[in-house]
């Protein structure tokens, strides 16, 4: 089992080191464009080893590709982070060059791999990674439904006063303000959420989870690393332990929930061949009008990339 990290920086550095914590790799390979970032990163985890007791080494690359060959799960973190003031939207065009680049040459050294793209805008740069990877959408989709959701249980916790471990929920949409937290599917070992907290107290966390990574980049000038990538990290260990683990990921919609050829996040069973399923879930008038304006939002960026596609052809 090879694992490839592709951006050293905060996000793929902390998503390998998480994976090197978990300890079930021999290897995890973390690869940056920049001289010396990966390579002093992995020594640094690798050094961290004796510590907190595990043996997967993370190795260091500066952008060469044939040692990335043959990984059946790659992570793409690589591109720019926002910055307070802008939206992830901003970094459309930057990050698209980026994730186009990348892309293809993982798909040449790792033609089976499966694709995981945490890069911003989220939705549009795993379409851009789809269309550059040329293959099975079930193998390419994206990490912003488990942080979204981490942040949500996080907030419950904090105001119910209990374990995070103890609450469930789902949320979907884009990885946008315009996401769709869902406190009809939101339980506390099985409580329903509306029996332990007031409709203002759910309605002001919804609202704060919508934001949540914008208040992180307001706080530290850039955008949020821990959870984001210990998210990815949890995805990476869902595939290649063939878990079938129900997660929120940004998919390729062929028909479901209505839409086609969009990504989005919905609710999907995670294995050894990357989406395996993705769960339809009966949702009210007001979730499907919150849905909707979600999609509507990531197509009119979709349509952004395809323009920009267009024009540089
Ligand atoms: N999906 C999510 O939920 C989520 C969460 C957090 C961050 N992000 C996004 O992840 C991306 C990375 O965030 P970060 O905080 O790690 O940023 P960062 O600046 O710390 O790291 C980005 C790294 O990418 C590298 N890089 C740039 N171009 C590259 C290329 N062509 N090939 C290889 N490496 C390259 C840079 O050298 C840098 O080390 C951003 O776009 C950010 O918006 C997404
Ligand atoms: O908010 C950002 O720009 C980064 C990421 O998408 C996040 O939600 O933390």
């Amino acid at each position: 089992m090879k694992v490839t990290v592709v951006g050293a920086g905060n996000v793929g550095a902390t998503c390998a080191n998480v994976l090197a914590h978990r300890d079930f790799l021999q290897e995890v390979v973390l690869l940056d464009i920049k001289e010396g970032t990966a390579e002093g990163k992995s020594l640094d985890s690798w050094q961290q080893a004796p510590i907190d007791y595990y043996s997967t080494k993370v190795t260091g690359i500066t952008n060469d590709y044939s040692k990335t060959a043959d990984s059946d799960v790659v992570v793409i973190t690589s591109g720019l982070p926002r910055k307070p003031g802008m939206s992830r939207d901003d970094l459309i065009s930057t990050n698209a060059n980026i994730v186009k680049s990348v892309t293809e040459s993982i798909a040449q050294y790792s033609p089976h791999a499966v694709i995981i793209v945490v890069s911003n805008p989220l939705d549009v740069m795993t379409y851009c990674a789809y269309l550059a990877a040329k293959k099975d959408s079930k193998k390419v989709f994206g990490m912003a439904g488990i942080l979204d959701t981490a942040r949500y249980r996080a907030f419950l916790a904090d105001e119910i006063g209990c374990s995070p471990k103890d609450i469930q929920a789902i949320l979907m949409g884009g990885h946008g303000d315009t996401m769709v937290p869902l406190p009809r599917y939101t339980t506390v070992s099985g409580i329903p959420v509306t029996e332990l907290i007031t409709p203002d107290k759910l309605t002001a966390i919804i609202q704060r989870t919508k934001v949540g990574g914008g208040e992180i980049v307001n706080l530290l000038g850039t955008s949020a690393w821990y959870a984001p990538g210990a998210a990815a990290a949890q995805m990476v260990e869902a595939i290649l332990k063939d878990e079938k683990r129900i997660f929120p990921c940004c998919a390729w919609l062929t028909g479901e929930y209505g839409f086609k050829d969009i990504y989005l996040g919905v609710p999907v069973v995670l294995g050894k061949n990357g989406i395996e399923k993705i769960i339809e879930l009966q949702l009210n008038q007001e979730e499907k009008t919150l849905l909707n304006e979600s999609a509507l939002h990531v197509k009119e960026v979709m349509d952004v990339l395809d323009q920009m596609k267009r024009v540089n052809a």
